[in-house]
């Protein structure tokens, strides 16, 4: 455990919490957990009050997932003491958990998407409300009650990551619990999302319910907590009240040190294509259009982000780009090749890098050790194969360095990629991407569930990379990140670019206007010129912005 400097004793001791003296809806006491070679949680005090969202923050590896884990029954705490109003239990399984109140909706989400909804929020209770008519009626009461606009009929593999949330959250409700526990729940949503959720949070509140909220977004955590607790190497380091404490100081508190400041970059852009889409058009079931008349290109050195309210045709078009759907008509260009016959190993061997949207289903195995994991993706390619042989000392050796240069939280590289933390994990597939020296990078959601100090780390990565010549397709809900490191920014909306806009001025509240179709042509630059199908003119794209504080919004600053 790091030692706490006395400025940081200061903040963790300032405050109170809002409700002391009521019995707390829960209490852990004393928690330590250990791991072959790990200590995921030592000592770990925390204390939820009843109607409140208490937020649990902490960088990658900290051990916030184990704890909750250890609340939710999913692993069983070496030491320490659990309660729940006041009384002290013991969870052997999530049943044990959820029949005292507590449900969890996880980073990834457990929901089986050949059922509907209705199928899914009924699995395993069928005892609660039958599968028929009373288990819809409490949905449609659930949902309305609390604002989710959960539809029961829908199927879940149509569903948006939003969406989904929202059944998940239904899901914990109709079980009957009274504190939730949410894992990073924003981390793929764009604004407007994330103000839904917070509202719906608030209705949750009102009723009495509580919230434990596990984020990296120091600013949202600032506006929609209670109470925050930080975590530091597997410990609590302190609980704030948000009134109390800014942005910097909690980032300071989770990581004990001041944050790297990512440097400001001088433009790249080339006027080198390096990918080039032109009319791309995929038709989805029934003939309707997902991606329609789809053109741009990327050059050299350019990042190419795309703005977009999830669902709204971005799956494809990386899948498109990757080859994992192929398109109905259109051409794809790599540095002035056709795709159009590669199959997604060939891409990939002339260097297309994919940081995939859900790292779980497309960016790992899960059970294979991390060396594994660092050659997946890249079989045929160096050091990973010597010829037609695999070289597995290479890629060992190679695995070794990544968790090194990439800073993954590991005890070693044997250890299955499923013990890894969340952000350890996107950081590994981050350097395994990086390592094969793309010219073309797709990155979706890059910085997904890392916390600040990673996130700076890898927007360099990408920076430096760009400097060399990468070019990159950026989607992200983070829209300062988004705006921050594009050169040129489009808006994707029912499939269709439907506007242009200009990084250097735009703010991430009218991106988000302009994200739910409220826009189209160019967003503040009219007087740039062109046509809405051209990227901005290299000449005049201003350097990235620094982040180092989510929520200072700091290109605004710059600006
Ligand atoms: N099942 C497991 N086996 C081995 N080690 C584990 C296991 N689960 C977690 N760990 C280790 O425990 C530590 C804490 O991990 P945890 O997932 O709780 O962190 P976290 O704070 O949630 O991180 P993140 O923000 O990246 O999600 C990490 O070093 C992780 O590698």
């Amino acid at each position: 455990m790091a030692p706490l400097s006395p400025g940081e004793c200061a903040i963790a001791t300032s405050s109170s919490p809002p409700k002391a003296g009521t019995v707390p809806a829960v209490e852990l006491t004393g928690i330590t957990k250990r791991f072959p070679g790990v200590v995921a949680n030592h000592d770990i005090h925390l204390v939820v009050h009843r109607g409140t969202v208490h937020a649990l923050c902490g960088e990658n590896g900290a051990g916030k997932s184990t704890l909750m884990k250890i609340l939710y029954g999913m692993q069983k705490p070496d030491e320490g003491t659990i309660s729940v109003d006041g009384q002290q239990v013991t969870f052997g399984s999530p049943g044990d958990a959820i029949d005292r109140g507590i449900g969890m909706v996880h980073q990834h989400f457990m929901l089986a998407d050949n059922l509907t909804v209705l199928e899914n929020v009924v699995l395993g209770s069928e005892k609660l409300h039958g599968i028929g008519a009373r288990a819809r009626a409490k949905i449609v009461e659930l949902s309305e009650r609390y604002g989710l606009g959960v539809r029961p009929d829908a199927l879940v593999e149509d569903l948006g990551v939003a969406d989904r949330q929202r059944v998940e959250i239904l899901k914990v409700l109709y079980r009957g619990a009274t504190t939730l526990i949410l894992d990073e729940p924003t981390a793929v949503l764009v604004p407007q999302e994330v103000d839904a959720l917070f509202d719906n949070l608030r209705e949750l509140k009102a009723e009495g319910l509580s919230v434990i909220f596990i984020s990296h977004k120091l600013g949202e955590v600032l506006s929609v907590a209670d109470e925050i607790t930080v975590i530091r190497r597997g410990t609590t380091v302190g609980t704030v009240v948000p009134a109390e404490t800014t942005t910097k100081q909690l980032a300071e508190l989770m990581v004990g040190s001041e944050l790297p400041t990512p440097e400001t970059a001088e433009s790249t852009v080339t006027d080198r294509p390096v990918i080039e889409v032109d009319q791309l058009r995929l038709l989805g079931e029934g003939g309707r259009a997902l991606l329609d008349d789809i053109s741009f290109t990327i050059h050299a050195g350019e990042v190419l982000g795309l703005a977009g309210v999830e669902g709204n045709g971005q799956t494809e078009l990386i899948d498109a780009l990757i080859g994992l759907k192929h398109a109905d008509s259109g051409t794809l260009r790599l540095a002035g090749e056709s795709m159009a016959d590669w199959q997604t190993r060939k891409r990939r061997e002339h260097g297309i890098g994919y940081i995939p949207e859900d790292r779980h289903r497309h960016g790992l195995l899960l059970e294979a050790p991390l060396w594994e994991n660092r050659i997946l993706g890249h079989v045929t390619e160096k050091p990973n194969s010597k010829g037609f042989w695999l070289d597995l000392k290479a890629a060992q050796a190679d695995t070794r360095r990544i968790v090194e240069e990439y800073d993954v939280r590991t005890p070693g590289i044997d250890v299955d990629a499923a013990s890894l933390s969340g952000g350890n994990q996107q950081k590994l597939i981050v350097g395994r991407e990086m390592s094969h020296a793309p010219r073309f990078l797709i990155a979706a959601h890059p910085t997904r569930g890392v916390d600040v100090g990673a996130q700076a780390q890898i927007w360099d990565q990408i920076r430096e990379a760009r400097r060399e010549g990468l070019a990159v397709l950026l989607i992200s809900a983070d829209l300062d990140e988004l705006i921050g490191l594009s050169d040129t920014l489009r808006v994707i909306y029912r499939g269709k670019l439907v506007a242009d806009a200009d990084p250097a001025t735009i703010t991430p509240e009218e991106l988000g206007s302009a994200m739910t179709g409220a826009a189209s042509g160019h967003l503040e630059a009219p007087e740039a010129p062109g046509g809405t199908e051209e990227p901005a003119d290299p000449g005049t794209a201003e350097a990235p912005a620094d982040h180092t504080d989510e929520s200072a919004a700091p290109e605004d600053e710059a600006r």
